[in-house]
């Protein structure tokens, strides 16, 4: 193990969110075979109280030279392996703030603990055997999930819905893998190779890995989200659709030309898809030094985003100005947005739309009014191919480490195929044989290497 993973000893952090003042409860996590001298040596708890694995014990926490009363607490006792991390857990549930619980936590320290590296209780889960990598990947997603169905995705890998193919993908690697060398080492004593029947099986195990590389772009979707940036000339309405999808008066919305200066941001979910929206500066040449640098980041928005929604006012159809801006955005991905269409009547605003040919997709808003809002959302989706992307697989997710390492077991396979087509030597099958069953067993950490580990488990925020 790495130096920052030399995961020995009792390991103790704070469990909870630290926010001081807030939060009813906060839990200090203690893991490791010291963890219960230090429970007994911090807490008293009151009466006959048994202190039985899987129970929950109400005390008090004293400080254990001075006796100086801590926190009034509860204590949970999960002795090994019946715990998250296998080995013995303690938890100090304490009063919420951040007073007592650092407190609790300094005396575990100075008690027989150092501090939990980040991820390093989850860390232990994995090496202890509970969880395989692609659990431990999904503690990680649902923790930093954005959207319910995000959490959904999250969930499923915690299931084991996405190491229980691989791991199935793998024994049949080595099946055929076994089947292959015992030709190699006993040759005579056994019936010929059945070659169609290893072709047919390998294809079988590439299309289902070809099945879970599809949902690599819903993993993407899911785990990052989009980056939306709403661009445009002055006072077209971008702030106001900003306020308008977002339900919000966050933007400072006024009939001046240039109201907005900075980049505002909104967080929304759409479709399960998080979302973060910009609305950004109107684009137009300007003296003014604030305006002019407001402008250069709208520019930047717009180049960052993964999607552009180039809005403009219905009333002024499609301007002078409006094509400057398009002929520097057009090249990404974009929503042309025709705002404030309550300002024409219907055939104009129809007309509008029809004549413009390119952007292709295109929607009629009047964000003062919130109309609009439903189909700029589907437009969204149409435009990231949810549908595809729904169907590509119920609930799992692969993320891209996972499908860096499926592409790498795909290639191998294909070139065992290559290799049997060319009728090499059967220790040739074998070669790129193992490197389908190596890489498949990166993705559960059968097989890892400690850089692996160290990149996965330092996402993850302490005390988890
Ligand atoms: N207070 C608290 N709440 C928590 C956690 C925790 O550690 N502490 N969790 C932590 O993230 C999650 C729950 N996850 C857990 C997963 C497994 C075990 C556990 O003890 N598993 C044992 C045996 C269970 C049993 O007796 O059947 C095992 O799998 O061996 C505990 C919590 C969410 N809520
Ligand atoms: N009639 C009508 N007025 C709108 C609509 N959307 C915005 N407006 C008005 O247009 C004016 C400009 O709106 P903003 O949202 O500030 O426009 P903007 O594009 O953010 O402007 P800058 O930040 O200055 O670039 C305001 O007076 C809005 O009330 C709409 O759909 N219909
Ligand atoms: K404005
Ligand atoms: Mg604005």
């Amino acid at each position: 193990m790495s130096e920052i993973f030399a995961t020995t000893g009792t390991i103790a952090a704070i469990a909870t969110a630290v926010v001081p003042q807030q939060g009813s409860v906060s839990i200090v996590r203690v893991s490791g075979s010291q963890a219960m001298a230090i429970a007994q040596m911090l807490f008293h708890a009151p009466g006959k109280q048994a202190w039985e694995s899987h129970r929950i014990l109400y005390g008090y926490i004293r400080h254990p030279q001075t006796q100086q009363l801590i926190d009034e607490a509860l204590l949970l006792v999960m002795q090994a392996p019946r715990s998250y991390t296998r080995e013995d857990v303690v938890e100090f549930h304490c009063h919420g703030g951040i007073i007592a619980v650092q407190q609790v936590l300094q005396l575990c320290l100075e008690n027989g603990a150092r501090l939990a590296q980040p991820g390093e209780f989850t860390l232990r889960a994995f090496l202890n055997g509970r969880l395989d990598l692609t659990q431990a990947e999904s503690i990680a997603d649902l923790v930093g999930a954005k959207s319910p169905q995000a959490a959904q995705t999250a969930l499923a890998g915690l299931q084991g819905k996405l190491a229980y193919p691989i791991r199935q993908l793998r024994a049949n690697c080595l099946d055929i893998l076994a089947e292959i060398e015992a030709r190699i080492d006993f040759e005579e004593d056994l019936p010929p190779l059945d070659d169609k029947s290893i072709i047919s099986e390998i294809d079988k195990i590439t299309a289902e890995i070809t099945q879970l590389l599809a949902t690599r772009d819903k993993g993407e979707l899911l785990r990052t989200g989009l980056k939306v940036a709403i661009v445009g000339r002055p006072n077209v309405g971008k702030s106001s659709l900003l306020n308008a999808w977002s339900r919000s008066d966050r933007a400072i919305v006024t009939d001046l030309p240039g109201t907005t200066r900075d980049v505002v941001e909104s967080q929304l979910v759409v479709g399960g898809i998080p979302i973060q929206v910009l609305d950004t500066a109107g684009i137009r040449e300007t003296a003014d030094q604030v305006e002019k640098i407001g402008v250069e980041r709208s520019r930047r928005a717009a180049n960052a985003a993964d999607l552009v929604l180039f809005t403009i006012d219905a009333g002024a159809g499609w301007t002078e100005g409006d094509q400057e801006i398009y002929a520097q955005v057009q090249h990404r991905p974009l929503i042309l947005v025709i705002n404030k269409v309550d300002l024409v009547d219907e055939t104009t605003s129809k007309d509008l739309q029809s004549k413009i040919q390119n952007p292709k997709s295109k929607i009629l808003t009047a964000a003062s009014q919130n109309r609009g809002i439903d189909d700029l959302e589907t437009a969204i989706l149409a435009k990231v191919k949810l549908e595809k992307i729904q169907a590509a697989d119920m609930d799992l997710a692969i993320n891209q480490r996972q499908a860096a390492a499926l592409t790498q077991a795909k290639i191998s396979l294909e070139q065992v195929q290559a290799t049997i087509a060319q009728q090499l030597p059967l220790d040739f099958w074998t070669i790129d044989l193992r490197g389908a069953i190596q890489a498949l067993g990166e993705i559960t950490g059968e097989e890892v290497t400690e850089s692996v580990l160290d990149r996965i488990f330092s996402r993850f925020c302490i005390g988890k």
